[in-house]
């Protein structure tokens, strides 16, 4: 074992990135915001706010700085995007009446049909498309921040914040990524006395529990480590994960030794998370054979010799899943103000820490009570609940929420989003600042179209010039006084406080809770936390069910109960109150997530947001009806975002018009055809000409875009159907789909992770379009069995054909949905052609028998 590479992993890249210091940048501390602009910004964008920092420069030194930049679309590009969109307005308003004109079909009621079906798309993309007419990116100022907010002293001025996990399956979730995503937020870069963690475990586990203790005693090493090397990404299962990493500390002398040895405390932390359940049963096993008392036979011991409250992995008495009271643990203590430094390097202490500050953030640990009468409305039920221990514990005006599958990649991400909530300019009126949803271990073509980069990197810009994008779920920061139901300052009569109603009607009956109220909805800017004592029973009690009873909890306070999307609708009810929302995309991103990995999961996760889509329309929070603070274009925004599941039953229809071609040889929708095709060529061109633009400002790819087609069909073709169907249920009263948890994909190696794309499950959902993919190719059979049998002119021939090409199209498109489905077989994607051929050629063949025969 001489050679680097064998000598133990990636020691070789670590020396390589010693050496690679000399070369570097000056470190994120210096002034970053440069090289920050340059990655995020891209070629086609020009600054958009120079007249404002001029403004700003005029009124002199003594006024705030602004803390971010904003940037819009060179004006060629989005004068020819705009131009473009208007050309294609004026083809289809003339398509319209020459159609109208036309009235002449085969079928009368497939013309109705397609004419109505056409109009329901030309309005849709038109709508869809006034959203995107202004796109704007905001990049956060973080070195204008530190100026204004951290002292010298090492004191911050920096607000309070109070950061929400959520998760709900130590099994389903794998409690390692979990673990990361928590160590990623104690070690971020964000003064560790002004904010708190509340992990929020909604299987109330045992087995959490304790791997939250194990986490957090790693994070003493952990914690200090990044801050004196200033590592990044600072989870460790990315961190070590990664294979190049550039040094920006000050230390690189000491970093390879310190490197080794956390690496192996990390390998130590994982052995231990993993053989956790084996302790517990085994401690368990001892405590039941020493005491006997009844329903104290499972593994519930903690090792102090007390019964854990919560649940064990197997269900037993008192130990429920959904039935336990409510826990509340502080795990690390609020530190000092003033930073700690460690102990130099010794045999129990392995790194010298002698110059970095020790401290940790606090972090709380959180089960909510579960009773079987009380519905525990999931994530949302989860944060409303996080939303009040924290307003006792440390009411910070400022809150940032995470899925437990993504963790903080940046740890400048807080800082980012500050920036935005702090501004001079609109800062008071941002009620939540959304970064994009990022995945690691999508496939490499990104099959299923996991990135999602038309809606994140074009969709939700176009929302940023306008009043902000919607909230998506994850990875926000909000402020609290906009989530308590407060007005912004903008639609407040002339230096009024924030008047939130405090009363028990809105806001249940715990003195402590309203009491928080009024403080939180105008402290924003304050300094210290508020060291609130609170009374054990009254903390149990704002955990329960029974709580939310009679007060506007899950409706006009909090995240919104009732309807599949909890995220939008959320979003939706700030901006209605007139808030507005900022998009922040960062480089390196700030926050990185995991993405449902096969088929099944996927089209489960787009049958959730599209039925939740519906349900928020035929709601109270419909867009339309509401009032006059939102902005038009958000109005509009909104009006897509929710109905766009309709679009699926006019879409269906034009999946199977191929088949009519290849059936008949010959049929018109509509007539005189020659001219009538070429207005669908010209429509369909000039929307993709229009798509081709987007991904010039939007900076991405060809495939990017074509996976977003894909995917669209599919969820037309199958889910939104299904989701249509779901709504027309609750409609009538009944329980419509039911949603479940997103399916994680499980520890493991990258390849092993892969392996999971080719699992299948057959679901019902999945049975429509494997019913257009099979009309499809059996009729291609049947052409094929007509022509042979000679029922059929040349021109009739030839007609056939051109249907067939529609038909490839078709089947191009639900390509992604055909590989799934074959599951381990999608590998060899050949095996797929020859047995589309054999079907293709099994049909045709039985036609000609058939066909002779009669
Ligand atoms: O009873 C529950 C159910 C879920 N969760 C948590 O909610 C989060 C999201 O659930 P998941 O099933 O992973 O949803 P995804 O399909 O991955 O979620 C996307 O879509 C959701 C809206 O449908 C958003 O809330 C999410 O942020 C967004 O990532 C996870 O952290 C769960 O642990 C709970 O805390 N309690
Ligand atoms: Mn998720």
């Amino acid at each position: 074992m001489s050679s680097p590479a064998a000598a133990g992993g990636d020691h070789g890249n670590i020396a390589l990135a010693v050496r690679e210091a000399d070369l570097l940048l000056p470190a994120p501390n210096d002034d970053g915001d440069d090289h920050i602009l340059a990655g995020v910004v891209g070629k086609h964008w020009v600054p958009a706010d120079e007249k404002e920092i001029l403004a700003s420069k005029e009124c002199g030194a003594g006024r705030p700085p602004l803390l971010y930049r904003t940037f819009r679309v060179k004006g060629m590009l989005i004068n020819l995007y705009r131009f473009l969109t208007l050309i294609r307005v004026m083809v289809v308003i003339l398509f319209f009446t020459w159609r109208m004109e036309h009235r002449d079909s085969d079928s009368m009621w497939l013309w109705w049909i397609s004419v109505v079906g056409d109009f329901w798309f030309g309005l849709t993309w038109l709508l869809n498309q006034l959203t995107k007419l202004k796109p704007r990116k905001c990049v956060p100022k973080l070195s204008k921040l530190r100026e204004q907010f951290d002292l010298s002293d090492g004191i911050s001025n920096l607000p309070i914040l109070d950061v929400f996990i959520t998760t709900c399956d130590p099994v389903g979730e794998p409690m390692l990524y979990t673990m990361n995503s928590v160590l990623s937020i104690l070690a971020t870069d964000y003064p560790a006395e002004k904010y708190t963690t509340y992990f929020s475990d909604d299987g109330g586990s045992l087995i959490h529990y304790e791997g939250l203790l194990e986490t957090a005693k790693f994070a003493a090493l952990w914690v200090p480590f990044c801050r004196k090397h200033c590592v990044e990404p600072r989870a460790p299962e990315n961190y070590f994960g990664r294979n190049v990493r550039r040094y920006t500390g000050n230390t690189p002398n000491e970093f390879i030794d310190d490197h080794r040895r956390m690496r192996a405390e990390y390998e130590d932390l994982k052995s231990r998370l993993d053989g956790l359940s084996a302790v517990i049963m085994k401690r368990s096993e001892a405590f039941n054979n020493t005491n006997t008392k009844e329903g104290h036979v499972n593994a519930t011991w903690m090792s102090d010799g007390t019964q854990w409250q919560g649940t064990w992995i197997e269900q037993s008495k008192g130990h429920m899943k959904g039935n336990h009271p409510a826990i509340c643990k502080v795990m690390l203590n609020q530190p000092s103000n003033d930073p700690e430094l460690g102990m130099p390097a010794s045999s129990d202490h392995p790194l010298d820490l002698s110059a970095v500050d020790v401290r940790l953030p606090t972090l709380v640990y959180l089960a909510r009570e579960k009773r079987p009468q009380y519905s525990h409305r999931k994530k949302e039920g989860a944060l409303n609940v996080q939303l009040r221990v924290s307003a006792l514990l440390s009411n910070a005006p400022f809150i940032i929420n995470f899925d437990c599958d993504h963790y903080v990649n940046n740890s400048q991400a807080f800082r980012a989003a500050m920036c935005f909530m702090l501004d001079p300019r609109d800062g008071d009126d941002t009620a939540f600042v959304q970064f994009p949803q990022r995945f690691d271990d999508v496939d490499p073509t990104d099959c299923y179209c996991n990135h999602n980069r038309m809606f994140f990197d074009a969709t939700l810009l176009g929302l940023n010039g306008i009043q902000g994008p919607s909230f998506i779920g994850t990875g926000c920061m909000f402020r609290r006084a906009a989530l308590y139901g407060a007005d912004p300052p903008q639609w407040r009569p002339d230096d009024a406080k924030a008047n939130v109603l405090h009363m028990p009607t809105i806001f249940g009956k715990s003195t402590s809770f309203i009491n928080s109220v009024p403080a939180a909805a105008n402290q924003e800017r304050s300094l210290a936390s508020p060291t609130t004592i609170v009374d054990e029973t009254e903390l149990a009690s704002v955990m329960t069910g029974v709580y939310e009873d009679g007060t506007e909890w899950g409706n006009d306070v909090g995240w919104v109960y009732n309807i599949a999307t909890e995220d939008v609708v959320t979003g939706f009810r700030l901006h209605r109150a007139g808030w507005i929302s900022t998009y922040c995309a960062m480089e390196p991103d700030a926050f990185r997530g995991t993405a449902p990995i096969n088929l099944t999961a996927r089209l489960y996760q787009i049958l959730r947001w599209s039925g939740g889509s519906l349900e928020m329309f035929f709601s109270r929070f419909c867009p339309l009806l509401a009032g006059r603070r939102i902005h038009p274009v958000q109005r509009i925004a909104y009006f897509n975002m929710t109905i766009y599941p309709v679009s699926s039953f006019f879409l269906v229809m034009y999946d199977l018009y191929p088949v009519m071609w290849l059936l008949h040889g010959q049929f018109y929708i509509q007539r005189p055809f020659q001219t009538f095709a070429v207005f669908v060529v010209v429509v369909i061109a000039t929307a993709e000409l229009i798509g081709m633009v987007e991904i010039k400002w939007s900076g991405l790819t060809l495939l990017d875009w074509f996976r977003s087609e894909q995917l669209y069909i599919i969820g037309t073709t199958g889910v939104y159907p299904t989701a249509m169907l779901h709504v027309l249920l609750r409609f009538l009263g009944l329980k419509g789909v039911s949603f479940k948890v997103t399916a994680k994909k499980l520890t493991g190696g990258a390849r092993e992770r892969l392996a999971e794309l080719y699992d299948v499950q057959w679901v019902p959902l999945l049975v429509p379009t494997t019913v257009v993919i099979a009309v499809n190719v059996v009729s291609i059979g049947v052409a094929a069995g007509k022509a042979i049998a000679g029922r059929w002119s040349a021109a009739q021939v030839a007609w056939a054909a051109t249907g067939l090409l529609f038909n490839m199209w078709m089947l191009l498109l639900l390509y992604p949905f055909v590989l799934g489905i074959m599951g381990r077989w999608s590998k060899r994607p050949y095996i797929l052609f020859v047995l589309l051929a054999a079907v293709g050629a099994a049909t045709a063949s039985v036609y000609v028998a058939i066909a002779r025969s009669m």
